[in-house]
């Protein structure tokens, strides 16, 4: 299978460009950067010391070469790529976090045409713990739940993709909307806490991975789910898993519980 990667410079471009060239069932295609990067004109394994013979380019009509591409990059980026990918019926594996409303409705609408796998985690760990948070959610209704996350200095949204999703199960599981519940900071006088509401606190800082942990708090007791990445990999690893997905599947709108068959 063709498969290309976009931001192919960056921090996830790179891992999942080494993990494609590891992969003996899948080949690299097309790598894409933006117009103005140092990137373009360079062999897409030129950071690994390796010779592909694919040349990063910014020229999203490449993506008429490839039968996926996998897209971590920034939303503006991927609605760009997304329209291409339409237009040559190349299925996308969306790993990009910090979309808008108009965002995902514009992905809803482009999976009517090709295969679209969109989750703003990829690590099986992360989708394993979700249903975790599920079931502490159903378990313990009357439970002050507390969304903590960490990442590395060059982040640029907050809460992370995987704080807000995980703030969604625990608000869906408890039949509510996490609009309606959540308390996104806090600061000076807040008063007593409410309960029922979802609270998320954030860290910036040095080159953290990515941690998250949700809490239960109680009376008496505290539940704390944590799970902690230390290496891009398991994102990576988790892409190429939807790309072979979306090769077995008719065009539609897929997230990494499916894939991983953790949805029912
Ligand atoms: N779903 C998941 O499992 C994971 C999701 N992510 C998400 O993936 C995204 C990328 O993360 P990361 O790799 O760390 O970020 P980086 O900043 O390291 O890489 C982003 C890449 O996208 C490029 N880019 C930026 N803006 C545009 C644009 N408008 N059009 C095309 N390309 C663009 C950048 O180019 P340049 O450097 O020239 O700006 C860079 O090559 C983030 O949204 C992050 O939250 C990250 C890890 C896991
Ligand atoms: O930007 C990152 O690095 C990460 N982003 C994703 C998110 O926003 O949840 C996934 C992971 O936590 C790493």
């Amino acid at each position: 299978m063709r498969v290309a990667v976009a931001g192919a410079s960056g921090r996830m471009g790179r891992e999942l460009i080494d993990a494609v060239l590891q992969a003996p069932d899948l080949s690299l295609a097309v790598a894409l950067d933006r117009a103005g990067s140092p990137g373009l004109g360079q062999d897409a394994g030129a950071f690994l010391g390796q010779h592909t013979g694919v040349v990063i380019t910014d020229d999203p009509a490449a993506l008429a070469d490839a039968d996926c591409l996998i897209d971590f990059t920034r939303p503006e980026g991927t609605l760009a790529h997304l329209a291409a990918c339409v237009e040559h019926a190349t299925n996308v594996v969306i790993g990009t976090t910090g979309f808008d409303d108009a965002g995902k409705a514009a992905i809803a609408q482009a999976a009517q045409r090709i295969g679209v796998v969109f989750a703003p985690n990829m690590s099986v760990g992360v989708n394993t713990t979700l249903k975790l948070l599920e079931l502490a959610a159903r378990m313990l209704p009357d439970y002050d739940v507390e969304v903590f996350e960490a990442h590395h200095r060059k982040k640029v949204d907050a809460p992370s993709g995987t704080a807000l999703k995980m703030g969604e199960v625990v608000a869906q599981a408890r039949g509510k909307s996490l609009d309606d519940v959540a308390d996104w900071a806090r600061h000076g006088h807040t008063g007593e806490r409410e309960p029922g509401r979802i609270g998320f606190s954030v860290v910036r800082g040095g080159d953290i991975v990515g941690d998250h942990t949700v809490f239960f708090c109680g009376t008496g007791e505290r539940i704390e789910i944590t799970h902690r990445s230390s290496s891009r990999a398991n994102y990576a690893q988790g892409s190429l898993r939807a790309v072979r997905y979306l090769a077995g599947h008719a065009p539609g709108l897929f997230d990494m519980q499916q894939v991983l068959g953790l949805d029912g």
